[in-house]
C-alpha cells in the first residue's frame, strides 16, 4: 500500500467547472492493456478491465500485488508504461488528475487538518470555481448523505476515525465525480465501525446508482458485501475476475478459492461425468458428487472446494457425500463453533451453530455436504 496524501487529493480536485457540474449518467472505467513499471520492474502487467457504469468492482489480493497501483493509474498519479485508461468515452491517459472527474477516498482520510469539516467538503467545488450559492447548497447535501450534518464546524482532529472517513467520502462526492476510487477506505477503522461503514457505503451507492466505483481492499467481507464484480490480483496480474457470488461459489483456481472466503480444498481423483454440470470424484475410499462448473475432463485429478459452513453432521445410516473424520480441535467463538477434523490424511474445517454439547477431541465424526454447494477446482499451474 502506498499512502496517498492530502496533496494528491488536492490534485484530484477538478478545475473545470463546466464538465464536472453534473453527473447525469454513469461512466465506465476502462483499463486497456495497462502496464506500470517502477525502475524497470513491471508491477502491473497488461491489465484489461472494464468497470461498467454504476458498478462497484473490488480489487483484492495479497500485499504488493498491484491493487493500489491499478487505482493510482486511474487517478493519474502514476503513468502507465503502456496501455490506455478510459473514463467514459474519454481517453484520460495523458490528462492530469484534476481533469479526470474522479473522487478519491483513501485509508488515512487525508483531510486538510487546518480546515473545518465544511471547508474540507467545499474544497473541490471551490477549486472548480463553483458559485457560492452552489457550494452553500451542495456542502450540507453531502454532509447529510454521510450522516455528518451536525459536524460542519468541527476540525478533523475533533472527529473519530469513522467520522473523518465519512467527511472524506462527502468531500470526494461534492464535485459530483463520474467515478469514485476507494483505496482501503475502512482499513484504519475498528471492526464494529467498519461493519457500520460497509452498510453506509452500500446505502450511498443505492442512493447514487450512477456512480462507478473501483474499490481496493484487503477485506473479503467488504468486497463480497459491496462489489458486483471482484478481481483477485497476484503479482501484478488479474488472477481471477467474476461476478462476486459466482467467484465465491465456483472459484476458478486454488488461489481464488483460498483468497476469497475460507475453503477446504481436498485433493480428489478419478473424475467421471454425472449429469449436467456435475461429476463424481474419489476422496480416499469415499465417492463424492460435486458441481463441475469449469468442465474439468474425465480422469482429471483436481481439488474439491468445500466451504466450512457447508459441512453438516451426517448422523447415522447411509448418507450421500459423507466423510468420516477425527476431531482435532473445537473452538467456540460466540456465534459459531469451529471444528477441525482430519479425514484421509487431510485437514477439514467446519463451522456450525453453537452446540450445547460439542464433540470432544478424538471423536469420530461423520460429516456430509450438498453436491450443489461444493465445486471442483483445477489445481493452479506451477508458477515459474
Ligand atoms: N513509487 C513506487 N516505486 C517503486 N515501487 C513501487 C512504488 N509503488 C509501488 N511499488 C511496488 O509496486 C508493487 C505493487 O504495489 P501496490 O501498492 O500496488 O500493491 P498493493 O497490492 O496495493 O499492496 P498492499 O495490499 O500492501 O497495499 C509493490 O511491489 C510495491 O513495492
Amino acid at each position: 500500500m502506498v499512502d496517498i496524501t492530502a496533496q494528491e487529493i488536492e490534485r484530484c480536485a477538478p478545475l473545470d467547472g463546466v464538465r464536472t457540474a453534473s453527473r447525469t449518467s454513469g461512466s465506465r472505467i476502462g483499463f486497456e492493456d495497462v502496464s506500470v513499471a517502477y525502475g524497470g520492474l513491471t508491477v502491473l502487467k497488461s491489465l484489461t478491465l472494464t468497470v461498467h457504469p454504476g458498478e462497484i468492482v473490488a480489487l483484492i489480493g495479497p500485499s504488493g500485488s498491484g491493487k493500489t497501483t491499478a487505482l493510482r493509474v486511474v487517478a493519474g498519479f502514476v503513468r502507465p508504461s503502456s496501455g490506455r485508461i478510459m473514463i467514459g468515452d474519454r481517453d484520460v491517459t495523458d490528462l492530469a488528475p484534476y481533469d479526470r472527474q474522479i473522487g478519491m477516498v483513501v485509508q488515512n482520510y487525508a483531510l486538510f487538518p487546518h480546515m473545518r469539516v465544511e471547508d474540507n467538503v467545499a474544497f473541490g467545488l471551490q477549486a472548480q470555481g463553483a458559485p457560492r450559492d452552489v457550494i452553500r447548497q451542495r456542502v450540507p447535501e453531502c454532509l447529510a448523505m454521510v450522516g455528518m450534518s451536525a459536524y460542519g464546524k468541527r476540525y478533523p482532529r475533533e472527529l473519530s476515525g469513522g467520522q473523518q472517513q465519512r467527511v472524506a467520502i462527502a468531500r470526494a462526492l461534492a464535485p459530483k465525480p463520474q467515478v469514485l476510487l476507494l483505496d482501503e477506505p475502512l482499513s484504519a477503522l475498528d471492526t464494529q465501525i467498519r461493519r457500520a461503514m460497509i452498510d453506509e457505503i452500500a446505502k450511498l451507492h443505492h442512493d447514487l446508482p450512477d456512480l462507478t466505483v473501483l474499490y481496493v481492499t484487503h477485506d473479503q467481507t467488504e468486497a463480497l458485501t459491496l462489489a458486483n464484480h471482484i478481481g483477485i490480483m497476484r503479482d501484478g496480474e488479474m488472477q481471477a475476475f467474476g461476478e462476486a457470488q459466482a467467484l465465491f461459489r465456483h472459484p476458478p483456481t486454488r488461489f481464488a478459492a483460498e483468497f476469497l472466503g475460507r475453503a477446504n480444498l481436498l485433493s480428489v481423483g478419478g473424475l467421471t461425468a454425472a449429469g449436467p454440470g456435475e461429476a463424481r470424484v474419489r476422496f480416499g475410499g469415499a465417492e463424492l458428487l460435486a458441481r463441475n462448473p469449469h468442465n474439468l475432463p474425465e480422469g482429471r485429478d483436481c481439488l474439491l472446494c468445500v466451504r466450512p459452513h457447508h459441512m453438516r453432521f451426517a448422523g447415522e445410516g447411509a448418507v450421500a457425500n459423507a466423510l468420516t473424520g477425527v476431531v482435532q480441535s473445537v473452538q467456540w467463538q460466540g456465534d459459531v463453533h469451529n471444528i477441525t477434523l482430519t479425514a484421509e490424511g487431510e485437514s477439514l474445517r467446519m463451522t456450525c451453530v453453537p452446540m450445547a454439547v460439542p464433540p470432544a477431541l478424538g471423536d469420530q465424526l461423520r460429516v456430509c455436504f450438498d453436491p450443489s454447494e461444493v465445486t471442483l477446482v483445477p489445481e493452479d499451474a506451477p508458477r515459474g
